[in-house]
């Protein structure tokens, strides 16, 4: 490629040694240069780039389209476009390169081709930029695993500790549903292990190798809940969600969705799901394009579905859409023979977990958890024997040990009588006291239900999304 310069120094002759010196320079210090036509077919390429990419000789690669030798390439979109890609990053045979591609032009501007170059590690500056890019794609893959991981389930029906006639029955139950394939409908109050058995059903199911997605409407905002759902297409956002982002149903296709609260969802939400149960096709926002997906849906809900319906509030043709297998988990103080097998696996659990001895239970501390009523039920418990065993060193919890934290009200700390005593000369600005009575409130109910969200809610009488609200307001996530 060399030159010699003529003598006369016109523009073009300038043009033409700077276009020249420059292909000669990076000939010389490329990885790899190449060209190809305008329609993407590679024209020409040197040996240094066919070596490279494992070609028996440059010429084997002329004429074939450009993704054929190179499977990432982009040099077609330089020809289409006519517009330079200066610096990239480009994977081949897993190792990054560094490339530019400019498009090729004749006197009247057309693309006439495009010239690509490999720039690997000859170029010393651009190395950390690789080596970043090197280190992003390691744990973005790292992550990616992990995510993969976590999104198989760690549970079986089995997982579900319970002897009693009534557990027996609704594992049975739960066996046949992971049978069938179809909706399942758990109903039952917080904390019976409704999550608990839906990843159960999903393991025991055919559809155990792909992923298991739960999403707890309850805590999403009403406005955000489609997007979580269905997703949102490119473009259709500005800000972070600016790429789009996939929704539930497209993350589980292939395997379960877990609606965890059902009964929460806007009448608005509700029709768009009823849509997608009926069709198995969603619409991401902001697209025009329908998706067909493939998800077995377990929804739960701690509310009396049917009531809700009754009222107004949940529309009786997604109940029924739902309600194909329902399964009915009762409360703890409905099957007390479970009591003893539960204690057995959740101190094991605590042990484990804390690496402490194993507690036991005296024969009184037995009885007494008997006669409790379990509001917040399996979770409930798990969070007494948590409590009581911090509360002593003793191997054995007796009945004096649950006594103090099995009495809810006692717990909450703020009696009215002593809030209206404050004295004239601490008086404040309303709204402050009040968001501080609110905040300390919310921090104690929390507390004393061992941070169940569900019963917290219904201790202080508000909904469960306006509690995940408060709780962000009042930086209560980390207390
Ligand atoms: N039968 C059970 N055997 C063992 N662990 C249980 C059982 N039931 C519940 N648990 C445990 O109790 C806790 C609460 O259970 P889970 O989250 O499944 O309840 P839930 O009904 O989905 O509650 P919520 O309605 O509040 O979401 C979990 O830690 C779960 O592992």
């Amino acid at each position: 490629m060399k030159t010699s310069v003529a003598a006369s120094w016109d523009v073009d002759s300038i043009l033409r040694v700077g276009m020249e010196s420059l292909l000669d320079l990076f000939d010389d210090s490329c990885e790899g240069t190449m060209a190809v036509d305008d329609h993407g077919r590679i024209a020409w390429i040197n040996d240094k780039y066919a070596a490279f990419l494992g070609l028996k000789s440059p010429e084997s690669a002329l004429g074939k389209p450009v993704e054929e030798v190179i499977p990432n390439s982009r040099m077609r979109e330089v020809v289409t476009t006519g517009k330079p890609i200066l610096l990239d990053i480009m994977m081949i045979r897993d190792q990054p390169l560094v490339v530019m591609r400019i498009p090729l032009k004749d006197d009247s501007g057309k693309v006439v081709g495009a010239l690509g170059f490999a720039l690997y590690d000859r170029l010393q500056r651009l190395k950390p930029l690789v080596s970043k890019f090197s280190e992003l794609q390691w744990a973005l893959a790292n992550t990616q695993k992990e995510l993969a991981q976590l999104r198989h389930t760690k549970y079986s029906i089995s997982s579900f500790v319970g002897v009693s006639p009534v557990s027996l029955e609704l594992k049975h139950r739960a066996r046949r549903a992971a049978q069938l394939d179809t909706t399942v409908l758990l109903l039952g109050e917080t904390g019976t292990g409704k999550e608990l058995l839906a990843h159960g059903i999903h393991a025991a199911s055919g559809r155990a190798g792909k992923p298991f997605v739960g999403i707890n409407i309850a805590a999403v905002p009403e406005t955000l809940l489609e997007a979580e759902f269905f997703g949102v297409s490119p473009g259709a956002y500005t800000g972070a969600d600016r790429k789009g982002r996939e929704g539930k149903f497209k993350i589980a296709d292939g395997g379960t969705l877990f609606l965890d609260e059902v009964g929460d969802m806007p009448l608005q939400v509700q029709a768009k799901l009823l849509r997608v149960l009926q069709e198995q096709e969603i619409e991401p926002l902001g697209s025009n394009t329908i998706t067909k997906v493939d998800v077995r849906v377990i929804a739960a809900t701690s509310h009396d579905l049917k009531q809700l319906v009754a009222d107004g509030k949940f529309r009786s043709d997604l109940y029924y859409r739902l309600n194909v297998l329902p399964i009915v988990l009762p409360p703890l103080r409905e099957r007390v023979a479970d009591l003893d097998a539960l204690c057995e696996h959740l101190l094991e659990q605590i042990a484990t977990r804390t690496g402490m001895p194993q507690r036991e239970l005296t024969p009184g501390a037995r009885a007494f958890l008997a006669s409790y009523h379990w509001p917040g039920n399996v979770r409930e418990l798990r969070n007494a024997l948590e409590q009581a065993g911090m509360l002593t060193d003793s191997i054995a919890l007796s009945e004096d040990d649950f006594a103090s934290i099995l009495t809810v009200e006692s717990a909450l700390p703020i009696p009215p009588s002593e809030a209206a005593q404050v004295p004239l000369t601490e008086i404040r600005p309303l709204a402050e006291t009040v968001a501080e009575v609110e905040r300390n409130l919310i921090r104690s109910a929390l507390e004393s239900t061992g941070r169940n969200k569900a019963l917290t809610a219904r201790m202080l009488g508000i909904s469960r999304a306006t509690l995940y609200q408060k709780i962000e307001d009042y930086q209560l996530l980390s207390d």
